[in-house]
């Protein structure tokens, strides 16, 4: 899919579901890369932001890892993902500046609880994509990606987190949870951020 198809999905419905968009020999540099990361490159994931920050394991039990161009593994991504925001912001005016990527692992057991990624005018992350790296997922694993419009309270998007899945959707207008996942799970997700100029963001 070209990147002006993606963005026409974004301007019309927020948000945009992917498959098979990435060659297969990415996805199998990402995957070859986790394999070599160690268990004490993953930290528990938190919750709240800057000095607020806690683990709290009835809302999210995901172990996560900090990306950078540095990891050889991630180089054809990050160099996917530049493009994806120089489009963006080209086609829908979004001034995207940089992006912070992040791997989680979702043990069995673990899931995350409905929460939004931003909240209007509180932080400078405007646009969400999340990458799947499960190349055995099977229905019976659980983990999808349930999303919400609004207050609602049943999904309107289900998405099973199959490798090469991808969702990307404006951080601050979709509330969304990880379902309880029985399996390995692996999710790669950026951020892309705006300049909003303020300090400690
Ligand atoms: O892994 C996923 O499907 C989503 C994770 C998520 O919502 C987050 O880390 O903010
Ligand atoms: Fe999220």
């Amino acid at each position: 899919m070209l990147f002006a198809d993606i963005c026409d999905q974004l301007a019309t419905h927020g948000y945009a579901v992917l498959h098979n968009v990435f060659p297969p020999s990415m996805l199998q540099q990402l995957l070859d890369g986790i394999t070599e990361l160690a268990e004490e490159d993953f930290k528990a994931a938190a919750i709240g932001r800057a000095q607020d920050q806690q683990v709290v394991e009835t809302i999210r039990r995901d172990k996560i890892c900090w990306l950078n161009e540095s990891m050889d593994f991630t180089l054809d991504y990050f160099t996917w993902s530049e493009q994806l925001r120089l489009a963006v912001n080209r086609y829908l005016y979004l001034g995207l500046f940089d992006q912070e990527a992040m791997l989680a692992y979702y043990a069995p057991g673990a899931f995350y609880k409905r929460h939004l990624d931003a909240f209007r005018g509180q932080t400078n992350r405007k646009l969400t994509s999340i990458l799947y790296l499960n190349p055995d997922w099977q229905p019976s694993h659980g983990g999808e990606l349930l999303m919400y419009q609004g207050d609602e309270t049943a999904p309107f998007q289900t998405v099973e987190p199959r490798s090469g899945t991808m969702v990307i959707f404006l951080s601050e207008l979709f509330p969304h949870e990880v379902s309880l996942s029985h399996h390995h799970r692996y999710s790669l997700t950026s951020w892309y951020r705006i300049n909003d100029g303020m300090p400690g963001h």
